[in-house]
């Protein structure tokens, strides 16, 4: 009899579960072809956008990339044509520039895989920011992402017999987590969960995909620069996840993008990261749902062991300044 029971706790009952799921996940699985494909990247001139358009235009996509600097733009395109043969297309726009934008997507074309990646991070404690830097982030990170998406939405619904479509936008660990120092920064990558959220329920029915992406510190020339900036605690606290090289998360982005994955975590911290925080988002992956679901507990009390560090930190910081 015990035996019986133990078997049906260990056995039956997961895999009725993983049959249930399987059945139940929405939207369903979906593969998002990139080869012979427009593949348009926003700040894909330096970073994470350059390693994603090199990658792209390797598999044999059709690539633009789109950002304001004119001349990064034409060292991003001399790069990828020595590297890989390859000439990508390139427009210099502010995504500020609601019009500047949308002129840039009438003049690209048909977009099949748009891929919203720009983005700038200005670290320090609120109470010392300017409100125009809190401005600058918001305008750029989310406002910066609708113009972006209106302006390529109305031709990518065109695209009648050229396959499914994708919209990925670049989002951030610290758009799942809120960091010290990262108020504004958080709140504009937070947003963009929203907006992504929204989206895939008014686009399911075009057949256009949205993936949100969240790396981790990554090495690209604008995290550099933020690194001379950064409040010690900031460091400290993002410190809990591993740094990685562009080139890596390049490769796990675009991987998810053809899988057509919701949450595309980067390493394993942002794995565990996007089962602690899965909540409402969409999930087609039956076997990842099935994992959310046995292992939800578990991981809150991870993050709370997180959370009792960083807190811990934050309080010897203190501790320490006041002497
Ligand atoms: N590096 C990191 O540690 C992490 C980065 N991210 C996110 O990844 C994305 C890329 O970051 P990363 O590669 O480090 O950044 P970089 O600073 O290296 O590159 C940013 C790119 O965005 C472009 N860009 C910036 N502002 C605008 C604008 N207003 N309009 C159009 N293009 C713009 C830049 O070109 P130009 O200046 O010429 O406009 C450049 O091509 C960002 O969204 C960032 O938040 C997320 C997690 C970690
Ligand atoms: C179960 C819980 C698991 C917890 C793991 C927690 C790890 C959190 C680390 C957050 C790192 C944030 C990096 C932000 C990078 C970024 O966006 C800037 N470099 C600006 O570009």
């Amino acid at each position: 009899m015990a035996d019986l029971n133990l078997a049906y706790l260990l056995f039956v009952l997961p895999l009725a579960l993983l049959v249930f799921l399987y059945f139940i996940v929405r939207p369903r699985p979906v593969r998002i072809p990139i080869k012979n494909r427009h593949v348009f990247i926003t700040g894909g001139s330096s970073g994470i956008g350059l390693a994603l358009a090199h990658r792209a235009a390797s598999e044999g996509a059709r690539v633009s990339i789109l950002a304001r600097s004119h001349d990064k733009l034409e060292d991003a395109k001399h790069a990828i044509r020595l590297a890989t043969g390859v000439d990508v297309a390139t427009f210099a726009a502010d995504v500020r520039d609601a019009d500047a934008v949308r002129r840039a997507a009438e003049e690209a074309g048909p977009i099949d895989v748009l891929v919203v990646n720009q983005g700038v991070f200005v670290p320090e404690e609120l109470e010392k920011q300017g409100l125009d830097e809190v401005k600058f982030m918001v305008d750029v990170n989310l406002i910066g992402s609708f113009n972006m998406i209106k302006a390529a939405l109305p031709e990518m619904k065109n695209r009648e017999g050229r396959g499914p479509g994708s919209i990925a936008l670049m989002s951030s660990q610290a758009g799942q987590v809120g960091i010290y120092g990262y108020t504004a920064y958080s709140a504009s990558k937070f947003g963009l969960r929203g907006l992504a959220e929204s989206l895939q329920h008014e686009l399911i029915a075009e057949d256009i995909h949205i993936s949100l992406i969240f790396p981790p510190d990554t090495n690209t020339p604008g995290f550099i620069e933020e690194s001379k900036k950064r409040p010690p605690l900031t460091r400290i606290i993002t410190g809990s996840s591993g740094e990685m090289k562009a080139e890596e998360v390049a490769k796990k982005a675009l991987d998810g993008i053809k899988c057509g994955s919701f949450i595309i975590p980067c390493n394993f911290e942002g794995l565990l990261l996007s089962i602690a925080t899965a909540g409402l988002s969409p999930q087609r992956s039956f076997p990842m749902a099935f994992v959310e679901v046995l292992t939800a507990g578990l991981i809150r009390v991870a993050a709370l062991c997180f959370q009792w560090n960083w807190y811990g930190s934050i309080e010897k910081y203190y501790a320490q300044k006041q002497q």
